[in-house]
């Protein structure tokens, strides 16, 4: 299990101390009255950080659970929890150094970890759990909404929608790509914009062992929220596909009421909805633990209003919460960690059914 290097973050105070959380393999949520929605909560720990440079968002899980998110969830808000108390690192699966292939850093070791991951996230999934994963950097998207889109085809017949909240568009192909950083990269790859032949790094995403499906996601059912360092090849690749982005202008302009709804009617009712949440997609004067953090981002109301109205659809089947970096502490006491942790729990939270707003103070 990963180890704190640095600072220690302060540990925020938790509503539900001194518990520990109920997590089983076998039981099964009581009320099962939720259209597409999940019986129970699968949780993913992935202490993951090869889709990037810097050290310490393998240390992202560790923190957010040290601090008390599963408390949250399980005494908190009543959820079952199904999770395996890991960290996963694939360290034992990945070579530790390999050459630049493609223009890509850490081939191999992604496409292994997030293989390994879409297969962990499918055998929670396909047991009509909702999916939670705790990264790590967001190459590991790849891995959860492989695995999500995978179990509720074959659940539910359905192609899932993804809502992928983050500065970033993360969409970049390999040739497109300055950094080579596959963190930047995964809808690419799951919209096969980029060519992954089979036995080359990503090439499972088309394999019939995998559901044989591709692309795994389809460009006409991905809402960007909270874009704001999109660059030109991406910003070709969004016109190009017609893809339906919301920047922070336009959540500044139309409000975030109406991005949501708007967002929410296009995806459609009766949709399975995947929600990828980078930590950065927040101001980072909210969130400052991450690694490439971007000014001028999403307030909490602003974030917490999106977890709760895709928690309102019943139709969320994963979840990512991602980027979040301990170390990466612009401050020297270990504050922004703790606020920058308190923030995801928050976020979760909210994506898990807490309320902190009356329904009528909620129209949407
Ligand atoms: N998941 C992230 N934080 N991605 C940042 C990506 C930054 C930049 N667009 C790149 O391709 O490298
Ligand atoms: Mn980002
Ligand atoms: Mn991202």
């Amino acid at each position: 299990m990963a180890t704190f290097v640095g600072q220690m973050p302060v540990i925020p105070k938790l509503r539900h101390p001194l518990k520990t959380p109920i997590v089983t393999e076998e039981a099964v949520w009581p009320q099962d009255d939720l259209p597409i929605g999940p019986s129970s909560v699968g949780v993913i720990a992935v202490g993951f950080s090869g889709g990037q440079g810097k050290q310490g968002v393998d240390m992202g899980p560790a923190a957010i659970i040290g601090c008390g998110l599963l408390e949250e969830l399980n005494y908190g808000l009543g959820i079952r929890l199904h999770h395996d108390h890991k960290i996963h690192t694939y360290e034992d699966m990945v070579p530790e150094f390999e050459a630049d292939s493609r223009n890509m850093k850490r081939p191999l070791a992604v496409s292994i970890a997030t293989q390994a991951l879409a297969h962990q996230v499918y055998e929670q999934a396909r047991k009509n759990r909702c999916v939670l994963t705790l990264g790590g950097d967001h190459s590991i998207a790849i891995g959860t909404v492989a695995g999500v889109a995978r179990a509720t085809r074959e659940r539910l017949g359905k192609d899932i929608a993804v809502i992928w909240v983050d500065a970033h568009a993360d969409i970049n192909t390999p040739e497109t790509s300055d950094s080579g950083n596959i963190h930047g990269m995964p809808l690419a790859m799951l919209a096969s914009l980029a060519q992954t032949a089979p036995g080359t790094p990503f090439g499972w995403l088309q394999s019939k062992a995998h559901g044989g499906r591709t692309p795994v996601v389809d460009l006409k059912k991905l809402v960007y929220i909270g874009l704001r360092d999109v660059e030109e090849a991406e910003q070709q690749i969004i016109e190009q596909y017609g893809i339906k982005a919301y920047t922070r202008v336009d959540v500044h302009k139309l409000g975030i009421e109406r991005v949501l709804k708007d967002t929410l009617e296009y995806i459609g009712r009766d949709t399975p909805i995947h929600l990828s949440f980078d930590i950065d997609a927040l101001d980072p004067e909210l969130a400052p633990s991450t690694g490439t953090p971007v000014p001028g981002g999403l307030t909490m109301h602003e974030a917490l209003l999106i977890a709760q109205g895709v928690h309102r659809t019943r139709n969320m089947v994963g979840m990512d919460l991602v980027e979040i970096n301990p170390l990466e502490e612009p401050g020297e006491d270990g504050l922004g960690a703790a606020q920058t942790i308190a923030c995801g729990t928050e976020i979760v939270r909210h994506a898990f059914g807490a309320m902190s707003l009356r329904e009528d103070e909620y129209k949407m």
